[in-house]
């Protein structure tokens, strides 16, 4: 009898199973509409030349141009390609998949499986890499967070602005500053403001990073070290974890455990300061008997989140997620602004003269606000255009749950619908995307701020993403690249490139940035 059943068992699972469920796709992209989008030849079994190509890309800093160029070699928007264990990626620059996969379909896709095991050892369970309830109760809890009138601490800004301004020191005759790499002055802005921010105490990397000053007094009870190279080198390792996909385990080596250990160290400390803070308030309150008035205090994101929570692992967690998505981001931003702006003179200048009318000369700018910033059309324009050309998280993918189609890419001319069954794939590139020249014209690949001045944007636009999982800092980085970027050009009246013939290298880790903005400065007449 054994012997029958356990037969059968196979029978069903080698034959039968695979025949039905053939057989039940079969019928259901039929019904559908969907016909099969290009399929990406590859040369040897399992794709393994094009995860190779991917793989050697990445390395060499040019991943965005190399999905670029599939795209180019298939001579269309949307393909797939087989990978090992018959597993089906599709690829796609198209506007109304994107749209479907993030907001029109959003139930029927999530982030891929792995993404929550690659940044765990670091940063824990939280908004950024989960899916499901556990997402919607952690977006639930920040989203609060993000009101204008949290987002709009330009004070806070214009500190962290002038501790950078310690490393910029132009000659004190000529006002020229011949050579500076601004790329690790914008990481080390970004990540002192957002500690200060989320944590209430800045890790003073900036005054760390001065070779002439003592290390920064830190906090009273506990010293930390190097906290920005910690995280720096902590998300290089999870950019590596990442491109392994599934296999994202086999990167653990003892120095990711070392800056993982040190980030959360710091977490936790200000957690467990933020816990006793608020025990002993609750007392205070109980005492006064609900008399007591609010107290005036700054605000600070980890004080208001634990009015909503007071489990120290969910506040470490969730407050490290919110550093991993707004930190580099917002660094990377303004790299790229400054790189390009460096090789378009004309643009700066444009741009000077505008915050010059709207803000005034460094020395006595008028009123800087977030709304003021937000009604800037040149400068907003010159975000825009940047986050158009080299947008921070250039490649992305969702996973389906569930059997469903895309709404193109299927057929000769890409425009039936595309069958996707559940655990496949959908991996869409924006940087691919915002360059399409069939929907930005044929000067797509120029940077051109004044081309906002006439376009609309819809789906094909999506440098913050789309849908229910938008990017909730979005408003809070324009606010600090957009005041950065002002108190910069109205410091400087001239800014150049080091070499502008300088290939342009897009370095990615979990998030893209340029590799360095080397360029050379004059400081303004008028400034002190
Ligand atoms: C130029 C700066 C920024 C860019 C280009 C950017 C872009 C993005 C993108 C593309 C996503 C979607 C990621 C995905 O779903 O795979 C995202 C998500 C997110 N971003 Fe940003 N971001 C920036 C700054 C920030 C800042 C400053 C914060 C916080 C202060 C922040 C908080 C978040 C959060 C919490 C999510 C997850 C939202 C969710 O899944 O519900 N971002 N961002």
């Amino acid at each position: 009898m054994l012997p029958f059943i356990l037969s059968a068992l196979a029978c069903y699972i080698l034959l039968l199973r695979p025949l039905y469920d053939y057989y039940r796709h079969f019928t259901n992209a039929r019904r559908l509409n969907c016909q099969k989008p290009r399929t990406k030849a590859t040369r040897l079994p399992w794709g393994i030349d094009f995860v190779r190509r991917l793989a050697k890309a990445s390395n060499q800093d040019r991943l965005c141009e190399e999905v670029s160029s599939f795209f180019e070699e298939e001579q269309c928007n949307t393909f797939q390609v087989w990978l090992p264990q018959r597993h089906k990626h599709f690829w796609t620059t198209e506007p109304r998949n994107v749209q479907a996969i993030l907001a029109t379909q959003f139930s029927q896709f999530e982030l891929p499986p792995e993404r929550e095991g690659v940044v765990k050892p670091m940063f824990g369970r939280g908004i950024f890499s989960a899916n499901g309830t556990y997402w919607e109760h952690s977006r639930a809890m920040m989203r609060p967070q993000f009101t204008r009138q949290q987002i709009a601490d330009l004070e806070l800004e214009e500190r962290h602005f002038q501790e950078m301004l310690l490393h910029i020191r132009p000659d004190k005759e000529s006002g020229w500053i011949d050579s500076i790499d601004l790329r690790p002055l914008f990481f080390r802005l970004t990540i002192d403001s957002a500690t200060e921010f989320f944590f209430g105490q800045s890790v003073g990397s900036q005054i760390e990073a001065l070779s002439d000053r003592p290390l920064k007094e830190t906090h009273e009870n506990y010293g930390w070290r190097s906290l920005a190279d910690h995280f720096d080198s902590g998300t290089r390792h999870l950019g590596t974890r990442a491109r392994l996909g599934p296999l994202y385990w086999l990167h653990n080596p003892s120095d990711f455990r070392e800056n993982s250990h040190q980030i959360r160290q710091f977490a936790d400390y200000f957690v467990q300061e933020a816990l006793k803070r608020t025990a002993m308030d609750d007392m205070l309150e109980k005492e006064e008997a609900g008399g007591g008035e609010e107290k005036d205090r700054k605000y600070v994101f980890l004080h208001e989140l634990i009015k909503q929570t007071r489990d120290p692992i969910e506040l470490r967690s969730q407050l490290l997620h919110m550093l991993l998505a707004g930190r580099d981001t917002t660094a990377g931003l303004l790299s790229w602004v400054f790189f390009l702006l460096a090789r378009h003179p004309k643009v700066y200048q444009r741009l000077r003269a505008t915050v010059i009318e709207t803000f005034g000369q460094y020395d006595s700018p008028q009123d800087i606000t977030f709304s003021r910033l937000k009604a800037c059309t040149y400068l907003q324009y010159v975000m825009q255009e940047t986050l158009r050309l080299y947008p921070q998280v250039p490649v992305n993918g969702r996973t389906a749950t569930t059997d469903t189609c895309l709404p193109v890419g299927g057929g000769l001319n890409g425009t039936a619908p595309v069958y996707i069954k559940k655990g496949e794939r959908v991996n869409y590139s924006v940087y691919g995307m915002q360059r399409r020249k069939d929907i930005w014209g044929p000067d797509a690949d120029e940077y051109i701020p004044d081309r906002w001045a006439s376009h609309r944007y819809g789906w094909e636009y999506l440098p913050f993403n789309g849908g229910p999982r938008i990017c909730l800092g979005q408003q809070f980085a324009l606010t600090e690249a957009g005041y950065v970027i002002t108190r910069l050009v109205q410091m400087f009246d001239e800014l150049v490139a080091v070499d502008p013939k300088e290939p342009v290298i897009n370095q990615s880790t979990l998030t893209s940035t340029a590799k360095q903005v080397r360029v050379r400065l004059h400081k303004a007449d008028q400034v002190c």
